[in-house]
């Protein structure tokens, strides 16, 4: 272990610090890899808190990973890895209120289990369990319905500990703005370490599945398409003009399992599974590979198979997402949906005056289905995410370009279906789901599609880690850390003032920045990168000295080894209203 790491646990209660240093991470797509020099698995709120004051200390990043399922390179750090597996319990249940409260580690299956045996259920899901409570929360998870908004919509309150250790509650009533930043937090404001919610009387639900032509999705778009059942999504077919529309309701209906397929699970598996690899050889098939596949499943012609079943709703709502894959998924308001999906299918089809999408699309071949949902924030009475994607107005659509990469290896298609993929939804303002594969957005874009609300999240992270514990390159790549506020006024219109103070480490001096993109060397890692970060704190002395010059304090002043100066203006910070207040000499 370091020296340092050493030294600054000895003078820390004797608390367990439960780190090991071989740990390799990686999504869970195996899109990314990266090898912490930390991983850490704390047990209680005092160990979280003496790790957050450790790394403190030792000059550390701390990200924090629920169960990996974010596909980009979010999760990914050299630094150290915080990981609340073993952090999990369910604290309180009250089945008269509903109200539950739980440790944020606890996983959206294991958390069903336990609802379950009190007659409870979460409201909504997306279309899988295995996600960490704050990791559905931190990047705006969503299911398919206009009676719901995001998955965190029925949170009502969350603890964090934030850079100096401390433990802050927020809610709708105390603190909210700090609430309203972390109900999408990317990570970046602090370790959510409880969480509060209002669950649902457990329910089953009665769901039915069938083969629509796309022309039937358009003409039902805007009639009753989306609101016709409780929960509805739609997998479009580019290549056969065709979907597979997936409906639930809630019902007393006695359960009824899903009907079998002789080709259904294991055999259409990996049928489908040797195909997509083929088709990175020979892109041509992939339109066949589209009618084949999901004939064999759903019937070749629109209405010629049925498919129902009366479900639990914390099983019936989620789906088998099949292999490794690139997501890369956008929010616009509904009502563009038949003009988003009318320009991609004509762009795939080589109609360019239809498309408007300023890229060619001659000998490309794409993986099927894209993804079509909804849900509806628009009138939840809780306070809206600083940094929610959804329409404010109005229910939201969102696209979901699903690319596979069959045996890890990824499809060539990638680049270029992605580029006009995202042409077009910027193009049509739309907005970035914050967990996915979205590349051609930079801050200054981005902040341009949230404005204000961003100002306002930028503000109070700020206020709550000011040295940028817990930011790293899809942060500085993705929000405008260096340009904005006070930096930009300072730094001039172009940033330049604030921009080289970054370069020199004076800004946020513990952000992690990317030293290092190459092929992962592990075995069995496909085509997967492995992310490296830039090692700041080698610099240890040199990364001191600049935090207290950062904070203007004469560098004999007792505050201005970087350990003191944080811990003091964060006791201020915790109590008081979020902003940075030093000690005075
Ligand atoms: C197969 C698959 C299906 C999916 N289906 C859907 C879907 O239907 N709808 C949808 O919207 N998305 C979907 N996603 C995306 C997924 O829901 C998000 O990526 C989600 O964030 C993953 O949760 P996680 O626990 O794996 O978090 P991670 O990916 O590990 O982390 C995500 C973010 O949360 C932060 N975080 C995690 N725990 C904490 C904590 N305790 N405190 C502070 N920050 C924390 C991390 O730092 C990171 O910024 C899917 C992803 C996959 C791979
Ligand atoms: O990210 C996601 O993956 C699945 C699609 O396979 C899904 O629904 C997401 O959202």
């Amino acid at each position: 272990m370091d020296p340092c790491i050493a030294r600054e646990l000895s003078k820390l209660d004797p608390l367990p610090f439960r780190a090991s240093s071989d740990h390799l991470h990686h999504t869970w797509a195996k899109t990314f890899f990266s090898r912490p020099e930390l991983y850490i698995r704390p047990q209680t709120i005092p160990e979280i808190q003496q790790l957050v004051t450790l790394a403190r200390r030792c000059r550390r990043r701390l990200v924090t990973v629920g169960s990996g399922h974010s596909p980009s390179d979010l999760t990914c750090t050299s630094s150290w890895l915080v990981n609340l597996d073993d952090f999990n319990r369910i604290l309180q249940i009250d089945p008269t209120t509903q109200l539950v409260t739980v440790e944020a580690g606890i996983r959206l299956g294991e958390l069903g289990d336990r609802l379950e045996e009190n007659g409870l259920t979460l409201e909504n899901l997306g279309s899988i369990d295995s996600q960490s409570i704050a990791g559905v929360i931190a990047t705006g998870t969503h299911g398919s319905s206009l009676r719901h908004g995001l998955l965190s919509e029925c949170i009502e309150g969350l603890s964090l500990v934030l850079a100096n250790g401390q433990l802050v509650r927020c809610s709708a009533t105390n603190n909210p703005s700090l609430f309203r930043a972390a109900l999408v937090s990317l990570g970046a404001l602090g370790i959510i370490v409880e969480v509060t919610f209002k669950a649902r009387r457990a329910f089953n639900i009665a769901w039915r599945q069938e083969r629509y032509s796309l022309a039937q999705v358009m003409k039902e778009w805007s009639v009753d398409l989306w609101t016709s059942h409780e929960f509805v999504r739609v997998w479009w077919l580019p290549y056969e003009k065709g979907a597979i529309v997936w409906h639930a309701d809630q019902t007393d209906l006695p359960l009824r399992a899903p009907p079998k397929n002789f080709y259904g699970e294991w055999l259409g598996y990996h049928v489908y599974h040797n195909l997509l690899a083929l088709s990175s050889y020979i892109p041509r098939i992939l339109p066949w590979v589209e009618w084949f596949v999901f004939g064999m499943q759903y019937g070749f012609r629109p209405g010629s198979t049925v498919i129902e079943a009366v479900e639990p709703a914390r099983a019936g709502l989620l789906m088998n997402c099949l292999y490794s894959q690139f997501v890369n998924e956008w929010a616009l308001p509904l009502e563009k949906g038949p003009e988003a999906i009318t320009r991609l299918s004509a762009w795939l089809h080589g109609d360019t005056e239809t498309a408007r999408i300023p890229l060619s699309s001659k000998d490309l071949y794409v993986h099927c289905p894209v993804e079509v949902r909804v849900s509806d924030s628009s009138k939840n009475p809780n306070p809206r995410p600083f940094l929610d994607p959804t329409c404010r107005d109005g229910p939201t659509l969102y696209l979901n370009a699903t690319l596979y990469r069959p045996y890890l290896r990824d499809p060539p298609c990638r680049r270029r279906y992605y580029e006009a993929f995202e042409w077009l939804m910027r193009d049509m303002g739309a907005k970035p789901h914050w967990a996915k594969n979205f590349t051609a957005l930079g801050s200054t874009e981005l902040h341009g599609l949230y404005r204000e609300d961003m100002d306002e999240w930028m503000k109070v992270r700020e206020d709550v880690d000011p040295e940028g514990m817990f930011l790293g390159e899809w942060h500085r790549r993705n929000l405008p850390l260096f340009t904005w506020g006070e930096k930009k006024q300072s730094a001039g219109a172009a940033g330049t003032a604030a921009r080289s103070e970054e370069e020199h480490g004076l800004l946020l001096p513990l952000l992690e920045r990317e030293s290092e993109l190459r092929q992962a060397d592990t075995r069995g890692a496909g085509d997967g990168v492995e992310w490296i970060g830039d090692r700041r704190w080698k610099n240890h002395e040199v990364s001191e000295l600049l935090v207290a010059e950062q904070y203007e304090l004469p560098p004999d002043h007792p505050a201005s080894t970087s350990s003191t100066a944080s811990e003091e203006s964060f006791d201020l910070l915790a109590k008081g209203e979020a902003s940075i207040v030093f000690p005075q000499t």
